[in-house]
């Protein structure tokens, strides 16, 4: 029932759990004194009010409101607490996880996790935790106290308290099943959602959106159908816990009655024991509907750990690429990778991109290119052989460093809602507006920018008021700006208008005179001026050299390059 774990993660908030059990303590201690004074004034009737006993009452009363609301500021401190420990834990855990993070855990679920999961969790923390301790508590303060009014009735009522907990320990194997069927369910239903909703232009396209809707109909339907056996099981036993609780308060007054009768206890003390019996119970009945959210919670806080405890490389990524004169030379050698521990896409891939040089891969859809850029970029791990950036193990050196230094442009760079400015200056947070200008200038789109508006263009999610021949030159811009040692782009032409394409390659190629740059395309009329050509097929390289050299082979890249050639006049014919 207490995640110790989870209170060792959240060690620093713990004072707030005992604030709260204090002030709650506080509050039944003047609750008694309330009473105390009731069950004497009832007593004394009809003799008149003492003008002091109204004066202690409301003294008490005051005491119970301010220990009421102390209680609760306690409760509320605990759980913005957690919120903000566990989201901050996350948040370094990714960060820790590095570009990686996705090979492990989808990104919905962390979404999940982050909200929902926590907002669980806060119920947990703030209500649950310091309750449990209360409900032991208030108990064994009633008895000691209504002990001295009536051993017998007292003992009764502190009998009955622990049929709650036992009520609840027997929902708690089923619930903990059920709860983690609920959060399956649920996680799954989140990431169809998101899938869905990123892919709904295809799916209207292709017609597809029925079928996804039913799809997803029927995984509501499956978490409908959990949630309504959460529901029940909830509702369920909280009926049992008001039995126990209410029946328990029922037999301690029957009890005190029947003292009184037989003359064992005065008006007083039946009435102090009648008024205080439900105490007995309601802080436990409380910590019983507390249980299923906090349950709730405690599923979700194991699959945080199930975040939290991801393995990380352990490498202390203390090297730095040094970038000083010689710029940045990458060599990759023998290098082998496997996404499922079978097959393998890379097979002894050896190749180097030395500084101010301008590399290509090519080869059929596939064939582990992207693998390559994947490798280079952090965001995939796992592989084997070398890989060194200025003689330095790229496992060894931080995410930071590797994205400091390289910059990736592939066919589908992220354009962030907001200015062209703001995204621009993802790129270089120095950068003036000439510098800026400059930059969309050399990409062909200043003149548009301008057009709409200069730097202070609005931009819609994901850029989606720009062709994609200008989404991707104004991703090409934000490249330029960044002016880091090494350029990696990965089919950055593709689905993109020719004049784009013609006019980012030129871009592409001016920066190689300059920087090194690994160009992935699979249209090779792109690689023609490149230093070095590798041709990949099923993750090997069969063949490398410059164009002229590979086409002089006549092997597979002569072959490749003649088809698309052909290709490509017979379109333009076509268009003719
Ligand atoms: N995340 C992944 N999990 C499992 N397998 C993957 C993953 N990404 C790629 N693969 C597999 O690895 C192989 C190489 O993929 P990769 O994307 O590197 O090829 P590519 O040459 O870049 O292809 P394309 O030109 O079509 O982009 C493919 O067979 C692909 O199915």
């Amino acid at each position: 029932m207490i995640k110790t774990k989870l209170i060792k993660l959240l060690a620093d908030s713990k004072k707030y759990i005992a604030y709260n059990i204090f002030w709650q303590w506080a509050a039944l201690i003047s609750q008694i004194i309330i009473v105390y004074i009731i069950a004497n004034i009832i007593a004394k009737l009809p003799a008149p009010l003492n003008y002091m006993d109204v004066v202690k009452l409301l003294a008490a009363l005051a005491v119970r409101f301010v220990s009421d609301r102390l209680a609760s500021m306690a409760s509320y401190r605990a759980s913005i607490d957690v919120k903000r420990v566990l989201r901050e834990k996350i948040f370094d855990k990714l960060l820790r996880l590095g570009s990686s993070y996705n090979e492990q855990i989808a990104t919905s679920q962390v979404v999940q996790l982050a909200t929902e999961g926590v907002e669980q969790l806060e119920t947990y923390f703030g209500k649950y935790i310091p309750q449990l301790f209360y409900s032991l508590l208030a108990p064994v303060t009633l008895f000691a106290v209504l002990a001295f009014v009536s051993v017998k009735a007292a003992a009764v009522l502190l009998i009955c308290v622990p049929l709650i907990p036992v009520s609840i320990v027997a929902v708690q194997k089923f619930a903990k099943k059920l709860l983690n069927k609920y959060w399956g369910i649920y996680t799954e239903l989140g990431d169809s959602f998101l899938e869905n909703l990123q892919g709904l232009t295809t799916l209207k396209i292709y017609k597809a959106d029925e079928m996804k809707a039913g799809q997803m109909d029927e995984e509501a339907q499956r978490f409908r159908n959990v949630t309504m056996k959460v529901l029940t099981m909830q509702l369920n036993s909280t009926s049992v816990m008001d039995i126990m609780a209410y029946g328990g308060a029922a037999t301690g007054m029957v009890v005190a009655v029947s003292e009184y009768y037989t003359g064992n206890i005065d008006a007083a003390g039946t009435v102090m024991i009648v008024f205080l019996a439900a105490e007995f119970f309601l802080p436990l009945r409380l910590l019983g509907s507390f249980f299923h959210i906090a349950m709730n919670g405690m599923a979700a806080s194991d699959r945080i750990f199930e975040l939290l405890d991801m393995h990380e490389d352990d490498n202390s990524e203390t090297a730095v690429i040094n970038v000083a004169d010689e710029g940045i030379e990458i060599d990759i050698s023998n290098l082998s990778f496997s996404y499922d521990g079978e097959r393998n896409v890379l097979e002894n891939i050896s190749f180097e991109l030395k500084n101010g040089s301008f590399v290509s891969l090519v080869g059929e859809s596939g064939c582990g290119k992207s693998t390559i850029a994947g490798i280079l970029m952090k965001r995939v791990t796992g592989w084997k052989g070398s890989v060194t950036v200025n003689g330095q193990d790229i496992r060894n050196i931080s995410d930071i460093d590797i994205m400091k230094n390289i910059t990736l442009v592939s066919h589908d760079s992220y354009l962030f809602k907001g200015t062209v400015r703001d995204n621009l200056m993802m790129g270089s947070p120095m950068a003036s507006d000439d510098m800026m200008t400059a930059a969309l200038r050399r990409v062909n789109l200043a003149d548009f920018v301008e057009s709409e508006g200069g730097l202070d263009m609005q931009l819609n999610e994901r850029a989606s008021n720009l062709s994609g021949g200008q989404k991707q030159r104004l991703a090409m811009a934000r490249a330029l700006l960044k002016d880091s040692g090494v350029y990696i782009f990965d089919e950055a032409t593709s689905n993109i208008d020719i004049e784009s394409e013609e006019m980012i390659m030129s871009v592409i190629r001016e920066l190689a005179k300059t920087k090194s740059v690994l160009l992935i395309s699979h249209r090779l009329a792109n690689v023609v001026n490149s230093d070095d050509i590798y041709m990949l097929k099923d993750g090997v390289i069969v063949e490398s050299g410059t164009h002229d050299e590979l086409t002089a082979n006549k092997k597979a890249y002569a072959d490749m390059y003649e088809n698309q050639m052909k290709l490509e006049k017979y379109k333009e014919e076509a268009v003719l």
